[in-house]
């Protein structure tokens, strides 16, 4: 590439061959032409360059755009600017500001602002358009204006063509559109006509910008609510009326056709939802808190307060163990029911048992009050006895109260009172020999035979085991010792039949009259003595004391 080239001529044959190669004219491919036209390095197109910053899309139509109103404003006659001035102007920003396709987009911008900000009308020197000379450092042998003008209209025609096209790519579903504008754009040759393009092409530019900002905002709306659905839908409060209406309203929304608007609502419905869902949500986990909390110590005081088996114990633990788990107010409340359906079957065991153990207890009471009763009947009744089980004479306390009352007869009548102990000889050998039983049929034949022989007055009681005890009122000691001896002799005779088989029973005996105030232990030991001399001395014997 030539090096004499100004850089108006680059920018010009720049944007010829982008048209001639059919290439859109996008920084990148301005600033690669550019280069390759003029041999030299050009900065390389930055994201921030214009029309870059968002998509393709919207680069192709500000170019366009641009390039269309440079041509309206060029045809459109400027009090006091000709169309040689401003094709100077357009010649001169080229030349300037060509190798930078930012600042030039904000020089053609401000040239078309300066323009259309002097009034319309025709000016004077367009009325006779005539050869000016050319006043731009840049324009060195430079065509004639018209031939210039024509020229670079085409080459603006082009562009604009161009641009059209490029933005199939992105619009594909707009092809029959843009179609029909692109072989407008190119047939358009007169100024008329040229006016109606410019109506349409800005229709067209609304179009298409609504069409892909509101896509794109939608899409970013959408993601923005399905990332707000899926980090809160989750932990969404099921039960609450109102979020359910905003749910469904949302979901409503979501249903239809969406629009910027729509999706605008959606959003807040959302935000509402998920603020008003927090602070519930807040509420609800301190109440669910709470809950569990009673719900945990309402358990345990039921299994402490229980007084039942160890399976509702266990039973207890386990409820306790599934509320500390329980996250949500279902399974608390399933829980609870579980525990209640428990409680009121241990409950009905409780007191059916309490009612068994009060009715056992009022039997136990009563059978304790028999037994007391009883104890005291029968102590009542063992105090009345007076006579010995076996054999029928008196017992040790019906001796004591009948010597008690003789003794203090015997001082009363001054009449005298004797006593007779005796004793069974060798009854332990009879009991050997003939069985225990035999022994006790002995006591019973000798108790008869005694109560046989003695008078009515005179009192016979069973001392110890084989020892009787006989108690003879108005009785002096010769007489005692007589009457123990018909007693002995009676034994002979009345013999005591163990399996018809006559048993002979004897005894030894001691007798001893009442000294004056002598008392019954005294009396009783006196004879004793005796009865045991009467053993020593050959048993079978009467022995008086001393
Ligand atoms: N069957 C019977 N035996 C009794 C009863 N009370 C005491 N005896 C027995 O009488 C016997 C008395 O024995 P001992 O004290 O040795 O007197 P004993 O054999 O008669 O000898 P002596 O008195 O020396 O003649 C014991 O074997 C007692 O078990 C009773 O109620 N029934």
């Amino acid at each position: 590439m030539s090096k004499t080239k100004s850089p108006s001529e680059i920018a010009r044959e720049t944007f010829t061959t982008l048209a001639a190669r059919k290439l859109a004219p996008t920084p990148e491919n301005y600033v690669q032409m550019y280069r390759e036209i003029s041999g030299e390095p050009a900065p390389a197109p930055s994201a921030d360059d214009i029309g870059a910053t968002t998509s393709k899309g919207k680069l192709v139509p500000a170019w366009a755009e641009l390039i269309r109103d440079l041509l309206r404003q060029l045809e459109t006659p400027h009090k006091g600017i000709t169309v040689t001035r401003k094709k100077d102007g357009v010649d001169t920003v080229l030349t300037r500001f060509a190798s930078d396709p930012e600042v030039l987009f904000g020089k053609l911008q401000g040239l078309l602002r300066s323009w259309s900000t002097a009034p319309t009308g025709p000016s004077a020197a367009d009325l006779v358009p005539a050869v000016q000379p050319d006043a731009s450092p840049t324009a060195g042998g430079a065509a004639p204006a018209l031939a210039d003008h024509q020229e670079l209209l085409g080459r603006l025609r082009e562009l604009l063509a161009q641009s059209l096209e490029s933005t199939l790519t992105s619009q594909p579903e707009m092809n029959d559109e843009i179609q029909a504008l692109v072989s407008l754009v190119r047939s358009t040759d007169n100024k008329e006509r040229l006016n109606d393009l410019a109506k349409q092409l800005r229709q067209f530019w609304l179009k298409l910008e609504l069409r892909g900002g509101d896509k794109a905002k939608i899409q970013e709306g959408l993601v923005r609510l399905l990332r707000l659905l899926v980090e809160n839908v989750s932990e969404m409060v099921e039960d609450d009326k109102w979020l359910h209406g905003q749910i469904a309203a949302l979901q409503e929304i979501i249903a239809n056709p969406l629009d910027k608007r729509s999706i605008a609502d959606a959003e807040r419905n959302l935000r509402d939802a998920i603020i008003k869902q927090s602070t519930l949500k807040q509420s609800l986990t301190d109440a669910k808190a709470t809950l569990k909390s009673l719900m945990t110590t309402f358990i345990d005081r039921l299994g402490e307060l229980t007084e039942s088996t160890g399976e509702y114990h266990s039973k207890i633990e386990g409820y306790s163990q599934k509320i500390g788990k329980a996250d949500n107010l279902t399974e608390l409340s399933h829980i609870l029911k579980d525990v209640m359906h428990d409680t009121r079957v241990i409950q009905t065991s409780v007191m059916r048992s309490h009612e068994e153990m009060l009715s056992s207890k009022k039997q136990a009471d009563e059978a304790e009050a028999r037994i007391r009763a009883l104890e005291q009947e029968l102590e009542q009744v063992s105090e009345l006895v007076r006579e010995d089980q076996l054999t029928g004479a008196l017992n040790r306390r019906g001796l004591d109260e009948t010597l008690d009352r003789e003794l203090k007869r015997s001082d009363r009548s001054r009449t005298a009172v004797s006593v007779a102990l005796l004793d069974i000889d060798n009854f332990k050998q009879l009991n050997d020999t003939l069985g225990h039983q035999a022994g006790d049929h002995a006591l019973v034949h000798l108790t008869k035979v005694i109560k046989e022989t003695l008078r009515p007055a005179d009192t016979v009681g069973r001392y110890g085991g084989e020892e009787f005890l006989i108690v003879l009122p108005d009785t002096d000691l010769q007489a005692g010792i007589e009457a123990l001896q018909r007693l002995q002799r009676d034994l002979t005779k009345k013999f005591f039949l163990h399996n018809n088989e006559r048993i002979l029973v004897t005894f030894s005996a001691g007798v001893a009259l009442r000294g004056e105030n002598e008392d019954a232990e005294d009396l009783i030991g006196r004879a004793d003595k005796a009865m045991y001399k009467a053993k020593q001395t050959g048993k079978n014997r009467v022995v008086a004391a001393e």
